[in-house]
């Protein structure tokens, strides 16, 4: 049985300002196998966040349908964690108390949560950072903390809005390598927004190329380069070509309809 599978999916939102309808995609066909990385690219505004929102369970389609594991998605469930551009930390709590906030939630005793708070410490490279508070932390590590916050929930998907899009450049390439690794160790489902090309090269095992809005989805390319990819190779360089050509030619459409 695939992970998500999306029928259908049309968003129209009421625009209160302007009194009318928005058509923010439209009848959007996909299946994510399970233990894909699937990348979804597209220009600014094309409705990437929506679908992601949309699968997730913060946002309802108007119309069609979105399993997640056979079953439709209604609300948000412990089987789906998201991980934010902004990770919005409590700056009142720790590092571990961040992390394993859901777990006290759950009543689960602080010995516990600590010690399971741990494993995803260290699986992130946060280990010697326990303790210390959101204000201490920089872009790399406050991000680290809310993938770890995430993938304690043991959720068959991740769902991932942009989360290295406010780091610099080196930090992004460092956490895109353990993004990869820790998605090798841990196993399962990863649906990951980007727009940039190259993140959606270096990360995902299918990209998605969303047309500008009303979104709808293009071409879904399988990716099959071994990882860690080399951005200098030959090969990464032709699928770059490639995907460059439809993303430039949506990107482009998006402008003009903005300008019209
Ligand atoms: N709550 C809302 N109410 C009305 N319109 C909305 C709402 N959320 C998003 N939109 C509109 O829907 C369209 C898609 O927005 P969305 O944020 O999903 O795009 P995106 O591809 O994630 O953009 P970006 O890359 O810039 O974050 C945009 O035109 C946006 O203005």
């Amino acid at each position: 049985m695939a992970a998500i599978e999306i029928r259908n999916a049309v968003k129209i939102y009421q625009d209160q300002q302007r009194k009318r309808d928005l058509l923010a995609l439209d009848t959007v066909n996909l299946t994510v196998e399970k233990n894909d990385f699937l990348c979804l690219l597209g220009p600014s505004g094309c409705g990437k966040s929506t679908l992601l929102n949309m699968i997730a369970g913060f946002e309802s389609v108007s119309s069609g349908e979105i399993l997640v594991d056979g079953k439709p998605v209604t609300g948000p469930g412990a089987d789906r964690g998201m991980v934010f551009q902004q990770p919005t930390l409590m700056p009142w709590l720790t590092v571990w108390e961040n992390i394993a906030f859901h777990l006290k939630l759950r009543g689960v005793h602080k010995a516990a949560r600590r010690e399971e708070a741990q494993l995803y410490i260290d699986m992130v490279g946060l280990t010697g950072f326990e303790n210390h508070y959101p204000n201490e932390l920089s872009g790399g590590m406050a991000s680290r903390v809310g993938i770890a916050r995430a993938l304690l929930l043991n959720p068959a998907v991740i769902l991932m809005d942009e989360p290295f899009a406010a780091l610099d450049a080196q930090t992004r390439m460092d956490m895109q390598e353990e993004l990869v690794a820790i998605w090798q160790k841990h196993q399962g489902t990863v649906v990951f927004v980007t727009h940039s090309v190259e993140e959606a090269l270096v990360l995902g095992t299918k990209i998605a190329v969303m047309s500008c809005r009303p979104g709808r989805l293009g071409e879904l390319i399988p990716l099959d380069l071994p990882y860690p990819r080399d951005i200098t190779e030959a090969a990464f360089n032709d699928r770059k070509r490639h995907i460059l050509a439809r993303f430039k030619a949506e990107a482009d459409k998006a402008r003009k309809s903005a300008a019209a």
